[in-house]
């Protein structure tokens, strides 16, 4: 074979790996002499049974807080970032097929209209026609999102035309429309085109393609009217295979069978079923998987996917190329719920430099090989085994080998009941989607590839990461522990990496403990930390105390240093401060507990599709910045409980302080609440300012000051022994 031009490169991030290596040496020297103190001054705390104890518990807290930190540093121990030459692809005819998978629940929260555009956006990537097959799966069973789909196809037949036409970059109709004023036609081209930019032909044209658009929206209001809408729990599979051109993508639609009595296993269970009717149908060897609300933002992201997947150096290994997820619902350096989740895509930099990250739900493009869980097969391989393994559809488990040509759509009646088959639940047999040996790339383009809808309320922020975090936590409970399992069968760093991830909602508990502890042993008059001499130099009085100031000081700089090189300013870096504090004591503590309780038989799964509706109250509260605090009252009772604690402390153990003169002993312990209640303003505005909507609830208020009162008193108890 002939020396072929790469198709991708990659380069280390140098200068980010370097302040990550030299910040890994100095903390974790600090971390080091932080736990010589700890562990002198247990062993000779005599003074107090409860002295010793409330050193013990602090240290726990700082021993969790400085393991993840560790786990941390794998996917910051070598950041890489990748390039692609989508221009040195082979020509089209030498493509690989490509499968797009949508999945959509229900047409409340999630409304056709988003559902449909992410589809017409998919339809026209700018990949050949006769290539590409779209399968929409439908967990809500519903008319509504069938005949969408039919609208759908039909509105695209003319967009389609109309984006290569004017070599569209953004073939997404809804934002395509929204933002003509700001980016205008000129703006959204791909490449460099010169010819059919005949400014009045593209007037007509655009009026048309409006108009068309503005058809196909009162179309689906009609069906949304017409049919009873609502997500359906108990019903039969149904399959609709729309091609009657062939010059136009494949598209079919797929409802699986639905049982009350069955478990269904969420959007894991849809793929499934994707996966094995268009292993039927077409077959191809590469999908791409979106949720219903990620539409693609760039044409071009198939064949940048395909620069890795068709690269000869790695094409053997590679399981999938994954794109971040981005927001378009985001308000850059105001994102007050951290909905940009910069901390997930920093370390899957990292990852890239190991062997890859893990899938990430939405956005990637992937080989179904992989998703089959094995290696070529081999042709003398063993029917049974695999029926075991595939569920006994003989057709489906022809269309595993690679030589399967698939004749659908056919009018081959058992061939269709057999597809039929293969939605019902029957053939439940989860596909393992853990494969050994494969290797992953990420790829985060400027231009981002795909965006989605991200909330914008507490609540559902709160709950969304409390779904995500039970899945972690589960993953760290199972035998698939990365720590355990993965360490046998992964390098050191990767499994370190994946393990910090599944840890992650472990949080809660130094949290918790931080958030109550120091300020009650305040209140108590139990010091907890070393000696300070504010008036002179840090180092008159106590060495230990400037180790501690130290680790917080360089931890916090560690993380607005990370904000700053994506890009952000430092209000990014107080959100993500903020938002973190809030997860870890709602939605990672109930993750924990929720995972533990399903592990002891107590909980059942569930999950509650977050809602792509834009509701206007919720929408004006975030476009103001402010918080919106209608989130489940246990949530809210638990925040402003703790957050007048701090308060409380703050005011009454500083009075005593300064009262006795023991501000010294205590200056740690009384700027960590002072911390808390300026970080966490917004509550308390919530609490006592705020009028609006989005205000806390008084009876949670009411309730909260119950707690925090009953809490605070506490501290009288410490004090006794
Ligand atoms: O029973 C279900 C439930 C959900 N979905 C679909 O799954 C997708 C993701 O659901 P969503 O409510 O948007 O959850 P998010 O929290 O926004 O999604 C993130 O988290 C999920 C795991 O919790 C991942 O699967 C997603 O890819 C990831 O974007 C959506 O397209 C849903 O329609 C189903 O198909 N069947
Ligand atoms: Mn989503």
């Amino acid at each position: 074979m002939e020396k072929s031009v790469p198709m991708n490169d990659w380069k280390a991030m140098k200068a980010q790996r370097a302040i990550n290596r030299v910040h890994l040496f100095i903390h974790g020297a600090a971390l080091a002499a932080l736990f010589y103190y700890r562990i002198t001054t247990i062993a000779t705390t005599t003074s107090s049974s409860t002295h010793f104890v409330a050193h013990l518990v602090i240290f726990t807290a700082e021993l969790t807080l400085s393991f993840i930190w560790l786990l941390s540093q794998a996917s910051l121990w070598n950041p890489v970032a990748r390039t692609v030459y989508p221009e040195r692809l082979p020509s089209d005819d030498d493509l690989p097929s490509l499968d797009v998978f949508i999945c959509t629940a229900d047409p409340v929260k999630e409304p056709s209209l988003g559902v449909m555009n992410t589809v017409i956006s998919a339809l026209a990537l700018d990949y050949p026609p006769t290539k590409l097959h779209l399968y929409l799966s439908d967990d809500g069973g519903s008319p509504v999102t069938l005949r969408a789909l039919q609208q759908a196809r039909s509105f695209a037949k003319v967009w389609l035309p109309f984006c290569r036409k004017y070599k569209l970059k953004n073939r997404c109709p809804q934002p395509y429309f929204l933002g003509e004023e700001i980016i205008g036609l000129e703006e959204g081209r791909v490449g460099d085109s010169d010819s059919d930019s005949d400014s009045d032909h593209s007037f007509v044209d655009k009026k048309a393609i409006e108009e068309a658009y503005e058809d196909f929206k009162i179309s689906l209001g009609k069906i949304v009217i017409e049919e009873d809408v609502g997500a359906s729990r108990d019903h039969s599979s149904t399959i609709e295979v729309m091609s009657d051109d062939e010059e136009f993508p494949l598209v079919v639609y797929v409802a699986r069978e639905k049982r009350p009595s069955h478990p269904h296993n969420f959007k894991a269970g849809a793929l499934n079923v994707l996966l094995r009717v268009s292993g039927m149908m077409s077959n191809s060897p590469y999908i791409l998987s979106l949720d219903c609300d990620m539409y693609c933002n760039d044409p071009t992201s198939a064949r940048q996917a395909m620069c890795f997947h068709l690269d000869p150096k790695l094409s053997q290994n590679l399981a999938f190329v994954q794109f971040p997820q981005i927001f378009h619902n985001i308000r850059r350096n105001h994102d007050i719920y951290d909905g940009a989740m910069r901390f997930i895509w920093t370390k899957w930099d990292g990852l890239n430099g190991l062997r890859g990250p893990v899938l990430s739900g939405t956005g990637f493009y992937i080989k179904r090989e992989a998703l089959y869980g094995i290696r070529k097969l081999q042709p003398n391989v063993d029917l049974n085994q695999l029926k075991e393994y595939y569920g006994s559809s003989n057709e489906f488990i022809k269309s595993i080998y690679r030589s399967y040509k698939t004749n659908f759509p056919s009018t081959d009646e058992s061939l269709q009941k057999e597809v039929q088959l293969l939605a019902s639940y029957s053939y439940d047999k989860g596909f393992n989607l853990h494969c050994e040996g494969w290797i992953s790339v990420y790829f985060a383009p400027s231009r981002p590839c795909f965006l989605g809808s991200s909330p914008i309320s507490l609540s559902e922020t709160l709950v969304q990461n409390m779904r995500w975090f039970l899945g972690l936590s589960q993953v760290a409970l199972s035998k698939y522990s990365p720590l355990v399992y993965g360490a046998m069968r992964m390098s050191v760093l990767q499994s370190i990496a994946y393990a910090e991830l599944a840890c992650y909602p472990i949080y809660f508990l130094p949290v918790y403990i931080l958030a109550f502890l120091p300020q009650l042993c305040l209140l108590a008059g139990l010091p907890l930390y070393p000696q300070a001499c504010l008036l002179l130099a840090l180092f008159v009085s106590s060495p230990f105390f400037a180790v501690f100031v130290f680790v917080l000081i360089s931890s916090q700089l560690k993380q607005a240093q990370e904000v700053m090189a994506s890009g952000d300013s430092l209000r990014t870096w107080v959100n993500e401060h903020r938002v973190w504090v809030m997860k870890s004591l709602t939605s990672y503590s109930f993750a924990v507990a929720n995972a533990i309780l399903e592990k002891m038989g107590l909980a059942k799964a569930s999950f509650v599709p977050t809602s792509k509706v834009t509701d206007g109250e919720v929408d004006k509260l975030y476009q103001m910045g402010k918080y919106d605090f209608q989130a489940p009252p246990a949530f809210m009772v638990i925040l402003c409980s703790i957050y007048m604690i701090n308060l409380g402390a703050l005011v009454i153990g500083f009075g005593r302080v300064l009262v006795n003169g023991k501000i010294n002993e205590m200056a740690m312990q009384a700027f960590l609440p002072l911390f808390g209640v300026i970080l966490h303003y917004p509550l308390m505005e919530g609490m006592v300012l705020r009028k609006d909507g989005g205000r806390v609830s008084p009876s949670v208020s009411l309730l909260s000051a119950l707690v925090s009162s009953l809490l605070l008193s506490a501290y009288a108890l410490l004090s006794q022994y």
